[in-house]
C-alpha cells in the first residue's frame, strides 16, 4: 500500500478527529489542575496497542516487509485514529506515551525540567563511550548540555548574529545555482536526484557558518573530504534508525554493522577534529600576532568558531563533538525541507505564481534578498511552513519529561518518554481548516481562517531544546526558495504522489524530479 493525501482519506481523518475533538473536549473541561487531579486515571488505563510479551508492539513495525518502520508517522495516524489523542506503545523496554492534542501538548514542555532531555540515544552514545569521545548538544544532556548550549545559543539563535551570514549564504546560493545548470542533463535525466544536490548546499552552508570558509561541496568534483564528511552524515542517520529500537546488542557483539556504524561517526570526527584543530592553530596565530587583547578576543562580533574557542569554557574533544553534531544536525533537515516546498510549487502553478510575485514585490530593486527582506514575505514563509506541516522532517519530537504530569486525563510519571504527535495534528479539522488544501496564507497574520494552535506546529521542537539551528535554517531555507522562484519556473515531473520514508528523520520516499526553467 502507498500513502497518498487523497481527498477520502483525509476524510476519514476529519471523521476521526471529529471523535478525537469530543473525546479530548472532555478530559480537559474538567477544569482547573487541582480538579483534573482529583479524576486523574492511571498511567495504565492509558489506551495503547497491546503487543507481546517481551518486545513489546515490534512485530507491528516489522511486518509487511517493516512497513511502519520505515513509515512510523503512519503508525502514528493510525494509532491516534484506533485511540485517540494519548495512546501508549512499548517496544523491548522502550515505553512511550503519544499525545496528539496542542493543549495537552503544552504540559508536556512544562513538565521538561531545567534541563530538557529527549532520552537516550543509544547507539550514539555507546560510541561515544567506546571511542572515548566527548558528546555535544545534541547527544548530552544535563549541566554538561546547558554549559555547552548557552555558548553556542549565542551564535547560532541571536537574531542579529543570524541575519550577518545572509551574505555568505547568498554566494552560496549563486555557486548553487550554477552548479545545477552545469549539471542541468543529469538533473533531467533523473541520474543524479536533486535532493543530493541539496544535501551539498544545506553541507556548504552550515560549514561556512561554523568555519567561516568555504568547503568546496559544490566544487565539480566536490574536494574529496567534503564528499567524504557528506557521505558519512548520511550513513550515520540510517545507521542510527536502524539500530535505534533494537536492544543494545553492540556493546557485547561488535557486529560488522556495528563496526561500518562506528567507521560512520568516526570519519565525522576526524574531519571535525582536523578543522577544528586548522581554526585553533590559525586563531593561536593570530592572537601572537595581535595580542591578546581581552577585549577584542571575547567580542560578541567574533564568527562562530572562535567565539566558542576563545570562551574557553569547553575543551576542544567538546567543542569537536558540538562542531560535529551541528555540522551533521544541518544537512538533511533544511534539504528535504527545500525539496519538499519546491515539490509543492512544482505541482501547484498557482501557488507557484502567487510567490513569485511576492518576492518580485519585494525585491524590485536589490539583486538579492536578506534577512530583513523575507521577513516581507509572509506567503514565502506559510509556504515553508505548509511544506513542513504536511511533509515534516520530524514528525513527533520527544521529551524525557522531568516531573509527573496530568496528560489529557492520565497520570504520566517523570522519567516517562513523551511523543508530541504532530504530524497527526497536521491532518486535525478542528486545529487547521481545509487541512488536506495547501494554503501558504494560512500562516499570515491577515488571514480571517482558523488560527492555528502553536502546539500544533512545532517543527524545531520547543523550549531550551529546540533546534538550535531554526534560525540559519529558515534563513537559508527563505534566501534560496526566494532566489530560485526569482529566476527559474519550477516543475517538478513526478506523476505520482510522493510520500514520506523514515531513516532517523522522514525524507522522500521517491526520487523528487524538479526542474528549472529559465524565465525570460
Ligand atoms: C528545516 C530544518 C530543520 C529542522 C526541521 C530541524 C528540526 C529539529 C528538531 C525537531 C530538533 C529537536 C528539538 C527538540 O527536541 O525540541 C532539532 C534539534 C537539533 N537541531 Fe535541528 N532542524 C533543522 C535544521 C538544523 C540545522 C540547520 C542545524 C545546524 C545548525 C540543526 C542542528 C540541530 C541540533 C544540534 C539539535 C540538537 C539540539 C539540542 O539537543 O540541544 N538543525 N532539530
Amino acid at each position: 500500500m502507498k500513502w497518498k493525501l487523497s481527498v477520502p482519506y483525509l476524510q476519514r481523518w476529519n471523521t476521526l478527529y471529529r471523535q478525537v475533538s469530543i473525546r479530548s473536549a472532555t478530559s480537559t473541561a474538567i477544569g482547573s489542575d487541582t480538579q483534573v487531579e482529583c479524576n486523574t486515571k492511571p498511567f495504565h488505563q492509558i489506551p495503547g496497542p497491546k503487543g507481546l510479551p517481551i518486545i513489546g508492539d515490534l512485530m507491528t513495525f516489522l511486518r509487511n516487509d517493516s512497513y511502519y518502520l520505515k513509515r512510523p508517522h503512519l503508525l502514528l495516524l493510525e494509532n491516534t485514529k484506533k485511540y485517540g489523542p494519548i495512546y501508549k506503545q512499548k517496544i523491548f523496554t522502550w515505553q512511550t506515551v503519544v499525545v496528539t492534542d496542542p493543549n495537552e501538548i503544552s504540559k508536556i514542555y512544562s513538565a521538561e525540567g531545567t534541563y530538557p532531555t529527549r532520552g537516550l540515544v543509544k547507539p550514539f552514545i555507546h560510541h561515544r563511550m567506546q571511542s572515548k569521545r566527548a558528546k555535544g548538544i545534541a547527544v548530552g544532556d544535563g549541566k554538561e548540555w546547558r554549559k555547552a548550549r548557552s555558548i553556542i545559543d549565542k551564535k547560532l539563535l541571536k537574531v542579529k548574529d543570524v541575519s550577518a551570514y545572509a551574505e555568505r549564504m547568498n554566494d552560496i546560493i549563486t555557486d548553487f545555482i550554477r552548479y545545477i545548470q552545469s549539471n542541468k542533463d543529469c538533473l533531467e535525466s533523473g541520474e543524479v536526484e536533486f535532493r543530493q544536490y541539496l544535501y551539498k548546499w544545506s553541507f556548504e552552508t552550515i560549514n561556512s557558518v561554523i568555519y567561516n570558509k568555504r568547503l568546496g561541496t559544490l566544487n565539480d568534483p566536490p574536494l574529496p573530504f567534503a564528499q567524504k564528511f557528506f557521505n558519512s552524515v548520511i550513513n550515520m542517520l540510517e545507521g542510527t534508525y536502524s539500530l535505534l529500537y533494537a536492544p543494545a546488542y553492540y556493546k557485547y557483539f561488535k557486529t560488522r554493522f556495528w563496526k561500518k556504524y562506528c567507521h560512520d561517526w568516526d570519519t565525522l570526527f576526524e574531519i571535525g577534529d582536523q578543522l577544528v584543530k586548522e581554526e585553533t592553530q590559525k586563531l593561536q596565530k593570530e592572537i601572537q600576532s595581535l595580542g591578546k587583547d581581552k577585549d577584542r578576543w571575547r567580542s560578541e562580533e567574533l564568527e562562530f568558531l572562535p567565539y566558542v574557542l576563545l570562551k574557553e569554557e569547553l575543551s576542544e574533544e567538546e567543542v569537536s563533538a558540538n562542531v560535529v553534531e551541528i555540522m551533521g544536525g544541518g544537512v538533511d533537515t533544511s534539504a528535504n525541507t527545500v525539496l519538499w516546498a519546491l515539490y509543492i510549487l512544482g505541482k501547484h502553478p498557482d501557488i507557484q505564481e502567487k510567490l513569485y510575485n511576492e518576492v518580485s514585490g519585494v525585491l524590485q530593486n536589490s539583486k538579492y534578498p536578506d534577512a530583513e527582506s523575507v521577513q516581507n514575505m509572509p506567503y514565502l514563509r506559510g509556504l515553508v511552513k505548509e511544506g513542513q506541516r504536511i511533509y515534516p522532517v520530524i514528525y513527533a519530537p520527544i521529551r524525557e519529561i522531568a516531573k509527573d504530569a496530568v496528560l489529557c486525563g492520565y497520570h504520566v510519571p517523570a522519567k516517562t518518554i513523551v511523543v508530541n504527535g504532530i504530524y497527526a495534528m497536521s491532518f486535525n479539522p478542528q486545529i487547521y481548516d481545509e487541512p488536506h488544501k495547501i494554503k501558504p496564507e494560512r500562516w499570515a497574520r491577515s488571514y480571517t481562517g482558523l488560527k492555528v494552535n502553536r502546539f500544533a506546529h512545532l517543527p524545531f521542537g520547543y523550549g531550551p531544546r529546540m533546534c538550535i539551528g531554526r534560525r540559519i535554517a529558515e534563513l537559508e531555507i527563505h534566501l534560496l526558495i526566494a532566489r530560485l522562484i526569482s529566476e527559474f519556473k519550477i516543475e517538478c515531473k513526478n506523476k505520482e504522489e510522493v510520500g514520506l520514508i523514515s531513516r532517523l528523520v522522514l525524507a522522500p520516499d521517491a526520487n523528487i524530479q524538479i526542474s528549472f526553467k529559465k524565465r525570460t
